[in-house]
């Protein structure tokens, strides 16, 4: 398997309006798109660029607040009430050769294959398979698939 770029860094926090006061006033962030709901994924989304020697296309910050108790990070949030770092995101060019890939590695993959919040297939890997660090799996948006909110 070929790892891609890291996508994003996701940060759980128990409120986006106040993450995104701490990103912005405190942190300087110029670049935060609109908060949008995935009620599938059980979370409230929104992405805070981060700027690059060439702009505007570097790692992002991923906010992401359960939107109930249902939600996969509300269990996090009850050990971490501030919130904070939840997962990374790297790219992959062909998800099936990574879903492939990881199984033949013995790790666990987490729920059903689904689309993540740059609209392409995305999927979780275990924790605990994985050096203590929930990893998220997601194809690159093919050429021109432009993505943004
Ligand atoms: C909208 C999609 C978007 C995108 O980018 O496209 C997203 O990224 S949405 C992100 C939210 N969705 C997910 O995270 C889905 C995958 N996550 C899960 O299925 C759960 O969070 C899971 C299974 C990793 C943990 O669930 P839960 O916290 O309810 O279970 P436990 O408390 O039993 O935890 C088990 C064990 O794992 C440790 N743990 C939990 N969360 C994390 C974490 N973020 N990083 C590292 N370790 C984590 C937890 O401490 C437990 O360990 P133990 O030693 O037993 O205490
Ligand atoms: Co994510």
């Amino acid at each position: 398997m070929k790892l891609g770029r890291l996508n994003h860094i996701g940060v759980a926090t128990p409120s986006i309006a106040e993450s995104i006061a701490h990103f912005t006033d405190t942190m300087g962030a110029t670049k935060v798109h609109k908060p949008f709901d995935m009620e599938e994924q059980g979370v409230k989304v929104c992405f805070v660029d981060t700027p690059t020697d060439s702009g505007y296309n570097g790692t992002q910050i991923e906010l992401i607040e359960p939107l109930d108790d249902n939600s996969p990070i509300a269990g996090f949030l009850v050990k971490n009430p501030l919130g904070g770092q939840h997962h990374i995101c790297f790219e992959v060019e062909d998800i099936e050769d990574a879903r492939k890939w990881f199984e033949g590695q013995g790790k666990r993959i987490l729920g059903p294959p689904r689309i993540g919040a740059h609209g392409t297939p995305i999927f979780f890997l275990h924790p605990k398979d994985m050096m203590g660090q929930l990893t998220e799996i997601m194809e690159t948006p093919k050429e021109g698939a432009h993505w943004s909110n």
